[in-house]
């Protein structure tokens, strides 16, 4: 590809590259059968409400980083590789727990497979974000070398999935079709590509002018999506100058492990980043439990009341008459909402039941079902379409 032009004449020629490099690929790093392709050592069980990757070259301060933040003792030392595995620890932020994974620093190369960059990247795709851990004072390349490498292996850092539609059938051809004027690829291309997959009955309908590397992510179908926040420590040896510059840059945050500058802005960056949703519940009669939330994400199985209900138990979602909902998700305060209501951070739901016989002693909202419900009249009157 290198070794090619790159113009009209040549722009096929090039498509189709990319795809059987990308067909490749997908095939050195599909783990043995079998396993999650992490490896020894570095299968840890998942814990808590969300679970963050530090992932970074040698000796930028991961190790450091995590004891810092969890009180987990994770070797620090001078020199390079003193972490070998994956060593987990638990962050109590905001009433939640965060599992934080530190990791053996990636070298060049590790997309192919060098070091024990296989490994790591598969615990990192495991996680919800990444934190991309880099050293403010060595050169600003290692920030595009290790997109490059977590690139290669299907991992797209901060990036939405293409908007192009893509189903393979069993007959009838390709039929191509775009809302949008297309000025990266065109059908011819995108016939050569699929055929290059050895597909030829599917639907494809671009509706943003995407290039051949998203059509070929979309084909490929295995990428994922994340958000990832680049930290840039040892500030403390840089110049005042650096540090203003990197911190202007977009999702990045500058700190110090030595100094513990900025761990707490990092920590509510991360917060943020992972989008998590509590909910307090909030027992008919009663004060709402502000001390245990059940915490929701939209990228773990949604943040709808039905996804709450489910949370607390599978058969609860049947049970339910609706719910009544205070906070920032509801118009007026409480709103009856339907399973279908998206719940935000921080709001406090009450679930009222149909029967009161059916939830007899069934744990956590036994107390909601209990005496006659004025409210549960009304809603029977009129009952709420959400
Ligand atoms: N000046 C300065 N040094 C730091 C800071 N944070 C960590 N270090 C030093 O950087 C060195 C490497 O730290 P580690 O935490 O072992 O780095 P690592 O990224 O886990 O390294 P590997 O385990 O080899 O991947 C240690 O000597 C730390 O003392 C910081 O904020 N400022």
């Amino acid at each position: 590809m290198a070794r090619t032009q790159k113009n009209k004449a040549t722009e096929y020629h090039l498509g189709q590259l990319k795809a059987k490099i990308a067909k490749l690929r997908t095939q050195l790093l599909e783990p043995p059968k079998g396993s999650s392709g992490a490896g020894e050592g570095f299968e840890v069980t998942k814990y808590g409400h969300g679970r963050v990757a530090l992932i970074g070259f040698p000796s930028v301060g991961k190790s450091t980083l995590l004891t810092m933040l969890t009180g987990t003792q994770s070797e620090a030392a001078a020199y390079e590789f003193t972490t070998l595995t994956c060593i987990p620890g638990i962050i109590h932020y905001n009433g939640t727990k965060i599992q934080l994974l530190d990791l053996p620093g990636i070298i060049e190369g590790a997309s192919e497979g060098k070091g024990r960059g296989r490994q790591v990247i598969a615990v990192s795709k495991s996680s919800d974000i990444v934190l991309m851990v880099l050293d403010a004072s060595k050169s600003e390349g290692h920030r595009q070398i290790l997109t490059k490498e977590l690139e290669a292996v299907g991992l797209r850092l901060n990036k939405k999935p293409p908007q192009i539609y893509f189903k393979k059938k069993k007959t009838g051809g390709i039929s191509f079709n775009s809302t949008v004027q297309l000025t990266h690829v065109d059908e011819k291309l995108c016939y050569q590509i699929l055929h290059e997959y050895k597909i030829h009955n599917a639907e494809l309908l671009f509706r943003e002018d995407a290039t051949v590397d998203d059509l070929i992510d979309v084909i490929e179908g295995n990428r994922k999506y994340m958000k990832c926040i680049y930290v840039y420590n040892k500030i403390d040896v840089v110049g005042i100058d650096d540090v203003d510059r990197l911190a202007r840059q977009p999702n990045s945050i500058v700190i110090s492990c030595n100094l513990k500058l900025n761990l707490d802005r990092l920590l509510a960056k991360m917060w943020e980043a992972m989008g998590l949703v509590r909910v307090y519940t909030k027992p008919q009669g009663q004060q709402p439990d502000f001390g245990d939330p059940v915490v929701l994400s939209s990228d773990r199985g949604g943040c709808s009341v039905e996804d709450f209900c489910n949370q607390i138990h599978r058969s609860l979602v049947k049970e339910v008459k609706y719910v009544l909902v205070w906070g920032a998700s509801a118009r007026h305060s409480p709103q009856h909402c339907g399973l279908s209501h998206v719940l935000h951070d921080e709001d406090v739901v009450q679930i009222v039941k149909k029967k009161e016989k059916e939830s007899e002693g069934r744990g956590r909202f036994k107390s909601h079902t209990t005496g006659p419900d004025r409210i549960a009249d009304r809603v029977k009157k009129a009952p709420l379409k959400n």
